[in-house]
């Protein structure tokens, strides 16, 4: 049975008759439909006039009128009515005229109808207004497959013998009539009817099997296959979409027809399976054809729908009579848009796509094809270290394949095969180089240049990141400076804080005043600030004892009221007058190992409040009384303070008021803990002071000489100026109050002096707690003593600050 395999090659070398459809096989159907049908519509009622008594005319118009009989009888819709003989002729032609229109446009396939087509276009072959487009591949193919002995042509169309014979005769591709050996038309029968290929082998006189038909219409196809005779579908550009599953081959130039019989064996031998290809497209006279087809127009297979293509094309098998039918194809192919200047000689108003194979219809089986051949070409291993190599060959392929192409297209054109020169000049003399580089093979080059371009470009896109890394270590290391400035700039700043006074912490500030202000070097200055703070926290807790032990003692003493009117009286004034008073009479419970600064304090209102209960007065009367009994040691101490004030140089005024600034910012702080105390205290304990200093102003007064005298022998220059100030500030309140709680081992001028310091801060605190020679003392001493000093400070503070030093000075 014919059609056993659809690999084309295969059933060439069966076949030796070639039965031909024209219309989407050998010419394009625009040019049928665009330029052939048209120009009949035109010219048939002109020609029916003027041809109206010629016997063709006469014998055309009886088959028509007959056949529109026919169509009547079966009913055919749209049928139209072809007055009879007896009507006038211009009725008649104008029926048949109408009855040609409406038939062509059903594209109607009848007798009568191609043979009127036919006589109309005659006129315009005749007048050279037609010629008959065939495609480029038409001429080669015929005189390919004539130049085998015992193969023939055969035509077999719809279009008149007649038609077919303008066609061929006067084609683009010149006159093929001396390719054909017969035509058939549809007076043999209808083309898709199974009897009418039996019937065409019949007239050959050959076997049905020893027929190929080539047809664009499937229908055909299968009634040629029922007859045996073996078919093929052509796609061409322009042509309808052949079905998916179409069990025929498809063929997209007459040049896949090449015989594989008709290669020179030697050849053959010579060259390597892809070469062998060469030989193909030689034998097959394809050359003429490629060297002047257009690369863009070459049909390109990924563009074909692969839901278009019939997979009816054999994948190509490796031995070297299977691939040329792809390669082959692939070469002529290309041809298309060559032959658009050739049917613009023929064809008025051409059709882009009358002549270029349509793009919906590109064989998948040609891209596979085509990329097994690069596959096994390139063995692809291409190591990544070849990329450069590899890109240097692939854009030297590159220029060489296009170099070789365009040079290979002009030297083709005059060194095409000899029988194919020989055929389409008539010059056997033509001179044919052997060794003239096939079309195909520089196409396969260009493949594989463009795969191992792609294959490069994969690579160099992997290698990309390594070129950039450098960059991005720019871009790190540009970001580390940045933070690295950044860190500096706060480096600075910080150190610019650290050199900023106002950021210096208080330790190391009071460890500075404490060194100045230390009568001795016994103490280390940090253990004076330690003491310092130890103090301040034992202070605190002692204020709260203070506090608890206030309240029950209040409650003791309220139960001893009668026993004791004093201090009942001691206890109202200290209601009355501040609160540290309160401590005072907390401080008569605390045993004197263990004394506090407020107790030193309290003590002073005690010692005053307890004279003035042995004279019996009030709380009121106090204060006469503490001025009548300040001892002669406070009316010393007073008078001594006095003379340091106005003796001190004003100088040392501004020291002072450096270390007066110290004890307030040391102040501040104690302030915190007893603010509510002094605010309340303030002014009670501010009256009660003033009036001692008052006292002991007016006492101190009458003795200046004395106080000149002590003070060279008590407070000499040499100590401290901090130490002067202090005391003079601390002397101004505190009094000699102070002074018993102090360990008599110093002087009373050295306790003086340290308890004076006192006042200007911790540091001088310190550096009197260092007490300089009363170690023994302790820690708490001196923040007893410091607080105390403090506080009187606040007083001092609170009150115009020069008011217990100016007084006497004024005075
Ligand atoms: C012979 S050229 C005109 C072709 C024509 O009229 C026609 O109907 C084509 O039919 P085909 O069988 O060649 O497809
Ligand atoms: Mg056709």
């Amino acid at each position: 049975m014919a059609n056993e395999t659809n690999d084309i090659s295969d059933i060439v070398k069966k076949c030796k008759i070639l039965l031909l459809d024209i219309e989407g096989t050998t010419t394009s159907i625009s040019f049928v439909k665009d330029k052939l049908f048209p120009y009949a519509e035109e010219n048939v009622k002109s020609f029916l006039d003027s041809q109206w008594e010629s016997e063709d005319v006469k014998n055309v118009v009886s088959a028509l009128r007959k056949l529109a009989l026919e169509d009547k009888e079966n009913s055919v819709d749209g049928v139209v009515a072809i007055p009879g003989e007896d009507a006038s002729k211009e009725d008649q032609i104008e029926g048949l005229v109408k009855s040609v229109k409406w038939q062509m446009s059903a594209d109607r396939k009848a007798g009568p109808l191609k043979e009127l087509q036919g006589l109309i276009w005659k006129q315009g072959y005749d007048k050279g207004d037609i010629k008959g487009h065939v495609y480029d591949d038409v001429s080669p193919a015929l005189e390919s497959w004539r130049a085998s002995e015992g193969q023939k042509v055969y035509i077999y169309s719809s279009g008149s013998v007649q038609a077919q014979k303008l066609l061929f005769g006067q084609s683009s591709a010149g006159d093929l009539l001396k390719y054909i050996d017969g035509h058939f038309d549809t007076a043999v029968g209808a083309k898709q009817e199974q009897a009418s290929y039996a019937a065409i082998a019949e007239k050959i006189g050959c076997k049905p099997e020893e027929v190929l038909f080539l047809t664009d219409i499937v229908k055909e196809a299968e009634a040629a296959r029922a007859s045996g005779i073996h078919s093929a579908l052509v796609s061409r550009e322009g042509n309808a979409a052949l079905p998916p599953a179409a069990p025929f081959p498809v063929l997209y130039s007459l040049a896949q027809l090449a015989h594989p019989n008709k290669r020179k064996p030697q050849e053959q031998d010579e060259q390597p399976a892809k070469v062998l290809k060469t030989d193909v497209d030689a034998d097959v006279k394809t050359s003429a054809e490629s060297e002047v087809t257009p690369a863009p127009e070459a049909p390109a297979a990924a563009e074909a729908p692969q839901a278009e293509q019939p997979p009816t094309v054999p994948e190509p098998s490796p031995n070297t009579e299977a691939v040329p039918v792809v390669q082959i194809k692939e070469v002529v192919e290309t041809k298309p848009a060559e032959e658009e200047p050739e049917k613009m000689e023929v064809d008025e108003a051409p059709a882009k796509d009358d002549v270029a194979p349509p793009e919906n219809e590109k064989p998948i089986e040609k891209v596979e094809t085509k990329v097994k051949e690069v596959t096994d070409i390139d063995e692809i291993a291409t190591p990544v270290c070849d990329i450069e190599l590899i890109i240097e060959e692939s854009s030297d392929k590159t220029e060489m394949t296009e170099t070789e192409n365009k040079e290979t297209k002009s030297s083709a054109s005059v060194t095409e095969p000899k029988e194919s020169a020989e055929l389409k000049n008539g010059d056997k003399d033509a001179p044919i180089p052997e060794e003239t580089p096939p079309t195909t093979i520089i196409t396969e080059i260009k493949d594989i240049t463009d795969e191992k371009e792609d294959i490069a470009e994969e690579m160099i896109d992997n290698v990309e990141p390594i070129v950039e890394e450098p960059a991005q270590d720019m871009e790190e290391l540009q970001n580390v400076g940045e933070v690295l400035e950044k860190e500096c700039d706060e480096i600075l700043s910080k150190v610019q804080d650290v050199t900023n006074l106002d950021n210096i912490p208080i330790k190391p500030l009071l460890n500075t005043i404490a060194e100045e202000t230390m009568d001795t070097d016994n103490m280390d200055s940090n253990d004076i600030v330690e003491g310092i703070l130890d103090s301040e926290m034992e202070m605190e807790m002692k204020q709260t004892a203070e506090k608890e032990a206030q309240v029950a003692e209040k409650a003791a003493e309220t139960e001893k009221a009668p026993e004791s009117k004093a201090v009942t009286e001691e206890a109202k004034i200290e209601d009355k007058t501040e609160k540290p008073e309160v401590a005072s009479t907390e401080s008569k419970t605390v045993p004197p190992e263990e004394p506090t600064e407020k107790v030193a304090e309290t003590k002073v209102t005690e010692e005053k409040v307890e004279e003035s209960n042995v004279k019996e007065t009030k709380a009121e009367e106090s204060k006469p009384a503490v001025e009548n009994d300040t001892k002669p040691e406070e009316v010393k101490i007073a008078t001594k303070i006095e003379t340091e004030v106005s003796s001190t140089p004003k100088a040392e005024d501004s020291k002072t008021k450096d270390v007066d600034t110290k004890v307030e910012e040391v102040k501040s702080a104690e302030e915190v803990a007893t603010e509510e105390k002094k605010v309340e205290a303030e002014k009670s304990e501010s009256e009660k002071k003033e009036l001692a200093v008052e006292q002991i102003t007016k006492e101190a007064e009458p003795a200046p000489v004395d106080t000149e005298k002590k003070v060279p022998e008590e407070a000499k220059p040499e100590e401290p100026k901090e130490t002067k100030e202090a005391q003079v500030n601390g002397k101004a309140t505190n009094g000699d109050a102070a002074i018993p709680n102090l360990n008599g081992d110093a002087s009373k001028d050295d306790e003086l002096s340290a308890r004076l310091s006192m006042e200007n801060g911790k540091e001088a605190v310190n550096g009197a707690n260092g007490d300089s020679n009363k170690v023994d003392q302790g820690k708490k001493e001196s923040a007893e003593v410091e607080v105390a000093d403090i506080k009187v400070k606040t007083v001092a503070v609170d009150e115009p600050r020069n008011d217990p030093i100016e007084q006497p000075t004024e005075a």
